[in-house]
């Protein structure tokens, strides 16, 4: 008989019992960190104090700035927030070695309920700021759905939602950004005051300069979202479905899909509406004790398989809709508690659920990262949406995980990194894949670089907070570079200061 040797015993217990460390420590610890934080914002927003610091806290990422360039410049620039507070999924090498600007700026600085707009600074969070708007009346246009995301890191990144087949990616409905530039200067863009700039900004990933604000547009918003639930058991029928209600010419407010094997899924399509109607059931999704939102999604196309046909409408309170996979972080958390959707624990503990992702990075074993690496896709793919079905099947070829997340998002024909065919917009869908690869033969990186060649063959994108395997000339190739490149030659010290975007959110930069 072999024994296991007292290294991979110690791997195997940090692995499978990662949930006691998560129970014990950090759920009382992501307690603490979200009443202090939710307390300050609200004390923050309600005193309306912060549009007079603004200002000396501009100043203050100026005078950073302004050091370096004094200095012998021997480093480049990075923002001072550590890899383990990100939602991105690696934590950049680079952070290590490049002079850190602080640029702590945390308030959202002034709703304007005339124009339609709300101004804030680059780290108030999702959570935040559909808390600060719900009072009055109001939300984002797109409200990318985990409360921790940041405006920074969506502006410099990209952020996707179930409005996005409106609205377009969260920099469609971003009106004007202020930066601070290499040489300290401040400078703010739009799409009529310097416009190369302001094009070039989205998914730069914070290579031009630093953001200090952003004017974001707000829609009128409902109580409840009216959602219907439609099962299907054929991919065909499902794409069709999904395809032809992203396109519509007066669509629903919200689209999504959720596949839970190649052939079964539920496509959800809803809209707001300020009373509860009586064709549907209310469901507060968002209570502590509530069912993880993709289980409850699929109880509709269990029912669908049972042969119940009447089609599910439910009335979800506005707030429980926008933040609907973030207690279960998607279907992550399945992995890490696997306990987590079940009824005792969810009384008991539910409302302490999900636990901090940055403190679960924070604390994360070397054996989770190289399980990580080596067994578990996450990814999101962005593709023009007639070929929706044909990168189910290739993604269910080399992956093989369920659910998958569908999204539509238009992009529109604006100048920048994203190239569509033609016309004013293309509709494109968003294919997350989170979970552990069940395809046989799986490898990470030959498995994801073969996905990722699919994709620049179709004209899509990868998102960049996850990992991206593509070598530098294929990266060039999924994301225009010519505007990009003329913004950084035109701004004083931007190539000295910043690496290209490749050199910020390739593998071999990210541990
Ligand atoms: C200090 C505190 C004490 C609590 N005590 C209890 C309790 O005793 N019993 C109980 O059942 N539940 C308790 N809760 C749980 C809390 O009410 C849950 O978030 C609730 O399950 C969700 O209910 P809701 O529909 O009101 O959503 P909301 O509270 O409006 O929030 C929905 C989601 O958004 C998150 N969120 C809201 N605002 C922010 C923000 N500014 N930043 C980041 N994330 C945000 C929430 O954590 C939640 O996941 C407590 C929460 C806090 C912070
Ligand atoms: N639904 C959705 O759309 C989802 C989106 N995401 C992704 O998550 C990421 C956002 O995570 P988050 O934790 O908010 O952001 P991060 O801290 O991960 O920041 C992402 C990038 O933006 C840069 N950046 C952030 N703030 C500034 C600033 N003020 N000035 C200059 N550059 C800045 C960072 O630069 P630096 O490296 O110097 O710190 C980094 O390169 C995005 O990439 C987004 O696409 C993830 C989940 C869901
Ligand atoms: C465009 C959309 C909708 C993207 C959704 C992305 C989520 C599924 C991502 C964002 C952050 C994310 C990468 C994360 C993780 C899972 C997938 C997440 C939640 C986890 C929790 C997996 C477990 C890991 O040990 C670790 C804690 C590092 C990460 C943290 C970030």
């Amino acid at each position: 008989m072999t024994s296991l040797p007292t290294e991979s015993l110690m791997e195997y217990i940090l692995v499978e019992y990662r949930w006691v460390i998560v129970i014990t420590a950090l759920l009382p610890l992501s307690l603490g960190w979200k009443v202090w934080s939710i307390l300050r914002n609200y004390v923050v927003f309600k005193m309306n104090s912060a549009p007079k610091m603004h200002d000396k806290k501009v100043r203050s990422v100026q005078k950073q700035i302004k050091a370096w360039l004094s200095g012998d410049r021997s480093t480049q620039l990075c923002t001072a927030r550590p890899g383990w507070q990100t939602m991105s999924f690696r934590q950049g090498v680079y952070k290590k070695t490049f002079t850190k600007i602080d640029v702590n700026l945390v308030d959202v600085l002034e709703v304007d309920t005339k124009n339609m707009t709300v101004r804030c600074e680059p780290l108030v969070t999702m959570g935040q700021l559909s808390r600060s708007l719900e009072p009055l009346g109001l939300a984002l246009a797109v409200v990318p759905e985990l409360d921790q995301l940041t405006v920074g890191g969506l502006v410099m990144g990209t952020g996707v939602e179930t409005s996005s087949h409106v609205y377009g990616l969260f920099q469609h409905i971003c009106l004007q950004y202020e930066l601070v530039l290499a040489d300290g200067s401040v400078v703010t863009c739009s799409k009529d005051e310097n416009p190369d700039l302001f094009y070039a900004v989205p998914w730069s990933y914070g290579t031009l300069g630093f953001l200090t604000s952003v004017v974001i547009k707000v829609v009128p918003a409902k109580k409840y979202v009216r959602l219907e639930y439609h099962p299907y058991t054929d991919l065909t029928e499902l794409s069709t479905r999904f395809r032809k209600e992203s396109l519509e010419k007066k669509p629903h407010q919200f689209i999504e899909a959720l596949l839970y094997t190649k052939d079964t899924g539920v496509v959800m399509t809803g809209d707001m509406v300020d009373e509860i109607g009586s064709d549907g059931k209310f469901n507060p999704i968002g209570k502590w004790y509530s069912e993880w939102f993709y289980l409850q999604v699929e109880k509709h196309l269990k029912s669908y398989q049972s042969g119940y046909r009447q089609t599910a409408v439910e009335y979800i309170p506005l707030r429980d809709y926008y933040h609907r996979h973030t207690r279960s972080l998607f279907w992550e958390l399945k992995d890490i508690v696997p306990f987590g959707n079940n009824v005792i624990f969810r009384f008991l503990f539910g409302w302490l659920m999900p636990p901090e992702v940055s403190l679960l990075k924070l604390t994360q074993p070397e054996a989770v990262t190289k399980l990580y690496n080596k067994a578990h896709v996450i990814q999101d793919m962005l593709v023009p949406i007639e070929s929706l079905e044909k990168a189910v099947l290739e993604f269910h070829e080399e992956f093989e995980v369920y659910p998958i997340w569908l999204c539509p998002f238009k992009v529109f024909n604006n100048p920048g990194q994203l190239r569509v065919k033609s016309g004013d917009w293309q509709m494109f869908v968003d294919i997350g894949v989170y979970g552990v690869p069940k395809a046989k033969g799986y490898e990470t990186v030959p498995s994801t670089r073969r996905i990722e060649s699919f994709v620049i063959q179709h004209n899509g994108f990868q998102m960049l907070y996850a990992d991206t395997f593509t070598t530098r000339e294929e990266f060039r190739r999924m994301f225009d570079h010519a505007l990009y490149d003329k913004v950084r030659d035109s701004l004083p010290h931007c190539r000295d200061a910043f690496p290209e975007i490749y050199g910020k959110v390739n593998r071999d930069v990210r541990k």
